[in-house]
């Protein structure tokens, strides 16, 4: 499917719109203590929305319509993406040499109860350290992820994130970055670094030819 004119922009804002409708039904969803009845209810009517979705969808090659993968939209992101269901979102701007990440996490991210769970704190830390590493000229791909985990990171809390670029070596960038909460941005909550590696001509081939070959 393309989209031109104002369909792109009403696509993009369709897509966020169900993506936050989806975010607050997995709250919802989650925190809920619904009696089983309803439980079972919302169950049956989340199948019935969900099945016209799957009437048309897309292959595994096959980038979203309203998607810009050379620009850098990417709705379905897992950590930034408006669209989906799962991701906090992180919202990501840049600061001088510096990604400033905001996002407040729910109760679908609980690890430790009322707190965020160990992975999702390293998923935000790779998503923006990633984003620090592209804006910085030298885009690459993760091949080690360090994190240090100081204190807990509450749910229902707005956090901030930071990732800047510290080393670039031949092929290899390396990234550190910090999660702490909005409040309290001098103390350290989950500390990370990053190396990632740019890719060969060939191995960008290999690895994503399939994809850039199919979206226009
Ligand atoms: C604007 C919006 C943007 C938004 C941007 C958003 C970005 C989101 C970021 C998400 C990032 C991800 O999750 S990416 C997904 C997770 N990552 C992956 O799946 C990557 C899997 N790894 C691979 O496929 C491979 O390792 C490749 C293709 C990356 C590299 O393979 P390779 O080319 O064979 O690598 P190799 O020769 O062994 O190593 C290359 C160089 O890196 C070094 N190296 C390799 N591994 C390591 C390591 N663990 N720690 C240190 N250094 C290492 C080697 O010593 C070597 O250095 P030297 O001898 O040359 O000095």
């Amino acid at each position: 499917m393309s989209e031109n004119g104002n369909g792109l922009p009403r696509r993009r804002a369709a897509i966020s719109d169900l993506g936050e409708a989806l975010r607050l039904l997995v709250e919802h969803a989650t925190a809920t203590e619904a009696p089983t009845e309803e439980i079972l209810r919302a169950a049956e009517r989340i199948r019935q929305a969900a099945a016209p979705l799957g009437d048309r969808v897309r292959g595994r090659f096959d980038t979203a319509s309203a998607d810009d993968l050379l620009g850098g939209v990417r709705l379905y992101n897992p950590v930034t993406g408006t669209g989906s269901a799962f991701a906090p979102p992180l919202k990501i701007h840049r600061e001088g040499d510096v990604a400033i990440g905001v996002c407040t996490l729910g109760r679908a991210f609980e690890g430790p109860p009322s707190f965020a769970h160990g992975g999702v704190s390293a998923m935000l830390l790779d998503q923006i350290l990633g984003y620090a590493v592209t804006v910085s000229g030298h885009p690459g791909m993760t091949v080690q992820l360090d994190t240090g985990y100081r204190a807990p990171v509450p749910l229902y809390t707005p956090l901030r994130l930071t990732a800047s670029v510290t080393a670039v070596d031949g092929r290899r960038i390396t990234a550190t970055g910090t999660i702490t909460t909005a409040d309290e941005p001098t103390m350290l909550l989950v500390e990370a670094t990053g190396v990632f590696v740019a890719l060969r001509a060939e191995q960008a081939q290999r690895l994503f030819g399939p994809v850039i070959g199919r979206s226009g």
